[in-house]
């Protein structure tokens, strides 16, 4: 293999299966994913997109398979790795502030039990401003709009001065003018040369805000750049599979399918 390409590839996804109970839900997923990227995984609902990044983020046990992050096991690499999770997956009510949400995030910078520092809250003001958040610093997170509460995850994750970031459905519940901020910050990381995974619903704006793309259906379906990758047919084989609907079946029902 070409050295110069094997060294961009920062993650590497091998032989991935991942099941609940023993419903499998991702089988033998294999992907490649590059620095610098700002991509998109799509698929349809229960197509595996979220327990793919969590398989990733060893939040999940896999059946088989494994994830490399630099070469390395992702708990080697931690530090390096931001992840947002989907919005609904937290308790908002939670008695605490904006402030103290973001800066939480520094936390496996700091060290739980060591003092926060001054370059702790720096970054913390930083980031909830970079997400327009200021007049917002001191509120408690249960008195947040859905598109507020995205910007306090966003900005907890800028937060981690991280080189991948992990984001499950950003976009989620968030009026346009939030999606178009959302979508600046993750361009702006992009251009940083920061690698942005983003697990993604709408088809229709793929192509403006990604510039490499992943279909999922249980397993990947394809994978690369938008323009290459984007077209009719991936977007046909996505979704008119009946994988993800029809999988009901345990792990040796679907290897007899094969
Ligand atoms: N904790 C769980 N226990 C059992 N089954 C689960 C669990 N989490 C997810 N599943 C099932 O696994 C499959 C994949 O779910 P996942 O959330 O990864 O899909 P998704 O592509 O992210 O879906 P969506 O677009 O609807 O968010 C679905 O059939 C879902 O019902």
């Amino acid at each position: 293999m070409n050295q110069n390409v094997s060294d961009d590839i920062i993650i590497r996804v091998e032989d991935l299966t991942v099941a609940y109970e023993d419903k499998p839900v991702l089988w033998d997923v294999e992907l490649d994913i590059k620095k610098g990227v700002l991509m998109a995984i799509v698929g349809p609902n229960g197509a595996g997109k979220s327990t793919l990044i969590k398989a990733m983020l060893d939040l999940l046990k896999p059946v088989t398979g494994e994830v490399r992050f630099y070469n390395e096991k992702y708990s080697k690499v931690r530090d390096k790795i931001a992840y947002v999770p989907q919005r609904g997956s937290v308790d908002w009510d939670f008695p605490t502030t904006v402030f103290d949400v973001v800066e939480m995030g520094r936390y496996g910078k700091v060290g739980w039990l060591k003092k926060v520092r001054k370059i702790d809250k720096e970054k913390t003001k930083e980031a909830i401003h970079k997400v327009e958040m200021d007049e917002f610093s001191d509120r408690q997170i249960s008195q947040l709009s859905g598109g507020q509460q995205q910007r306090v995850f966003l900005a907890r994750a800028l937060v981690q001065d991280a080189e991948i970031y992990f984001m499950d459905e950003p976009f989620q519940g968030v009026d346009s003018k939030t999606e178009k901020s959302i979508v600046n910050i993750l361009k702006k990381l992009r251009d940083e040369k920061k690698t942005v995974i983003v697990v993604h619903h709408d088809l229709q704006t793929v192509k403006d805000y990604f510039d490499y793309v992943t279909f999922i259906n249980v397993s990947v379906i394809a994978s690369g750049p938008v323009e290459e990758i984007f077209t009719p047919e991936n977007i046909e084989k996505t979704y008119k599979s009946k994988k993800a609907t029809q999988n009901n079946g345990n792990l040796s029902e679907i290897e007899k399918e094969r």
